[in-house]
């Protein structure tokens, strides 16, 4: 067995693989510095996962009962420390897991596909070998995380290229803190107006609008570049976006979004989880 770690702007993704299946993937907030030592300690799995894993937060118990308990039985076989095979795109917290007895840090020439340049970001090279793996070659990955990204691969593998934009949080997150009188706001569950009469849904509107046609005109491009083309939706925001997208315009007449690129869009979170298993692959 052993855990996948992905470093993120925001967060910490884990994934729990037997050989090469994927068994349970979950989010984490960043570890302290202390209980990472702590874990490098561990003497079982277990150990690890009463701190990695998500409680409950009323009652302290792990929220994902059964997968937590056959963990647990498997791993009573396992001896210490876990592996972790990390891949990270902020280096602070990768220095903390350098200790880490029984750690493997994925690097960028690592991941194969053609064309790389130096400082494209790991995370964004995992999801378009895992996407392509899954639904072939030409692939399109837009990743909803922190940063929202687009990045591309032909038919051979060889990375096309993409773009770099702040994510809906970060939009959010810039106004309110870069302003003087914008408040901080929440995405909506729904798609709201288009037109709004108060600061709150004007924010919302704003960024929501204009990222989706952004999204909108990047599929579009991709489809006219590669008509045979994939296109997938990853990251934290993910789900959002997809419903943004199916819901109908909340113009004042609600004409339906964008049906026919909602259809053809996969979606799927575990895309850097198949990258780097397919990356260790290549290896043995
Ligand atoms: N519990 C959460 N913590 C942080 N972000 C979350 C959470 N749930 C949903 N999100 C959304 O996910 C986005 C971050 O995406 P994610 O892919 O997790 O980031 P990263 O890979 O950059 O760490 C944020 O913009 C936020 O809107
Ligand atoms: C663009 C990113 C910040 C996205 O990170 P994320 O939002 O997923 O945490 C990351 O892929 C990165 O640091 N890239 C390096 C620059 C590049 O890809 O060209
Ligand atoms: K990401």
């Amino acid at each position: 067995m052993w855990l996948a770690l992905m470093i993120g702007n925001s967060r910490l993704h884990w994934a729990y693989f037997t050989g090469d299946t994927l068994i349970y993937a979950w989010d984490t907030d960043y570890l302290p510095a202390d209980v990472i030592q702590r874990l490098s300690q561990s003497q079982t799995l277990k150990d690890l996962l009463l701190e990695i894993f998500p409680n409950d937060e009323a009652t302290g118990k792990a929220r994902h009962g059964n997968i937590e308990d056959s963990l647990k039985t498997l791993c009573s076989s396992v001896s210490s420390p876990p592996p972790i095979i990390l891949a990270s795109v902020v280096p602070s917290q990768t220095a903390l897991w350098q200790s880490y007895p029984n750690v493997r840090i994925l690097t960028l020439d690592q991941v194969p596909i053609k064309g790389i340049y130096p400082t494209l970001g790991i995370d964004r090279a995992l999801a378009l070998l895992g996407a392509g793996q899954n639904w072939g070659f030409p692939i399109l990955v837009i990743d909803a995380g922190t940063a929202l990204t687009f990045t591309g691969a032909d038919a051979n593998q060889h990375l096309v290229g993409g773009a770099i934009l702040p994510g809906l949080g970060l939009q959010l997150a810039t106004l309110a803190g870069k302003t003087g009188q914008l408040p901080t706001v929440e995405l909506p569950q729904q798609l709201p107006y288009r037109y709004a009469l108060n600061t709150k849904e004007a924010i919302q509107s704003g960024v929501i609008y204009t990222l989706v046609a952004g999204i909108k005109d990047f599929i579009e491009a991709w489809w006219r570049d590669f008509p045979q083309g994939n296109v997938v939706m990853t990251g934290g925001d993910r789900t959002l976006l997809v419903n943004y997208m199916r819901s109908p315009m909340k113009a004042p007449k609600g004409a339906s979004q964008f049906p026919e690129i909602v259809d053809s869009l996969n979606v799927e979170a575990n895309l850097i989880f198949w990258g780097m298993q397919k990356t260790l692959k290549n290896y043995e």
